[in-house]
């Protein structure tokens, strides 16, 4: 596989829910190891986008190629076999309360491979100790910190050492240190599982720190307005709704 190759591609995208158009004229490029940041104000459709790159919410128009495999016209098998190479992480973690971060981290490997009881051990102390919570194996989740629950969370989403990472708002209710420190920790886990990332985010201070590329969606026009690396597009101020939105204070 070519290493420069577009990952994932999304042409002439419109989303929405029924006769509704949240976003429309939609058409950007995510590169392999790229962190990619799905940015813009309140409400514009960040997540509706994420939704339907993620296959739960069809597009209304256009297409999402993941490896140049057009995702919502291939088959049954074909989307389960490009979705089990997608690691997802929700805002809240999204864990089961019931289950020690040991068994949820467990759980996908249990799912979706024939690893032995000792293989999937070793898989989950390996990711646990990538997110920083080697010895956490027995702890319930409500016994966590919400910056170590959402690590918890990163590390059930790469149990299966995915390909590509989606996360929603990963450092919502974080306080800035446990904030930086998730953004680092996305950075290395890209780099040691070589995955690509796309996440949604209003945190300017990640967007332009770890940010290797990204879209501005915008919520008056409803479709996007630049793309790019997030420095750039701050910089060269294709709309003044960009420029803003980029530059503004952050302390
Ligand atoms: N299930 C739904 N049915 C109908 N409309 C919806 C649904 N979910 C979201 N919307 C609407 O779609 C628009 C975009 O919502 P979305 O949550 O994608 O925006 P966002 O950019 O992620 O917002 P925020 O930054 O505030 O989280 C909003 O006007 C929202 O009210």
């Amino acid at each position: 596989m070519n290493d420069t190759a577009a990952f994932v591609e999304v042409r002439d995208l419109a989303i929405g829910y029924g006769q509704r158009r949240v976003q429309q004229a939609l058409n950007f490029t995510v590169n392999r190891n790229d962190i990619f940041f799905v940015i813009g104000g309140s409400g514009c459709g960040k997540t509706t986008l994420l939704k339907s790159m993620i296959g739960l919410l069809p597009p209304l128009q256009g297409q999402i190629l993941y490896n140049g495999t057009e995702y919502y016209g291939a088959n049954h098998d074909t989307q389960l076999s490009l979705m089990q190479n997608w690691g997802i992480t929700f805002q809240t973690g999204a864990l089961f309360s019931s289950m020690t971060l040991g068994e949820n981290v467990a759980l996908p490997l249990q799912l979706y491979t024939d690893y032995s009881e000792q293989q999937i051990a070793e898989a989950v102390d390996y990711k646990l100790a990538l997110v920083g919570l080697a010895g956490y194996q027995k702890y319930y989740p409500a016994e966590l910190s919400g910056g170590m629950q959402k690590r918890a969370g990163l590390a059930r989403a790469i149990a299966l050492d995915p390909e590509l990472l989606f996360f929603d708002e990963p450092s919502a209710g974080l306080d800035p240190i446990s904030s930086l420190r998730l953004d680092q920790l996305i950075v290395e886990i890209c780099q040691a599982l070589n995955s690509t990332v796309i996440i949604v985010s209003h945190e300017l201070p990640s967007i332009l720190s770890i940010g290797t590329n990204g879209v501005f969606l915008d919520n008056q026009t409803n479709t996007m307005l630049d793309a790019g690396p997030p420095q750039q597009m701050a910089a060269r101020g294709a709309h003044p709704r960009v420029t803003q939105f980029l530059n503004r204070e952050t302390s």
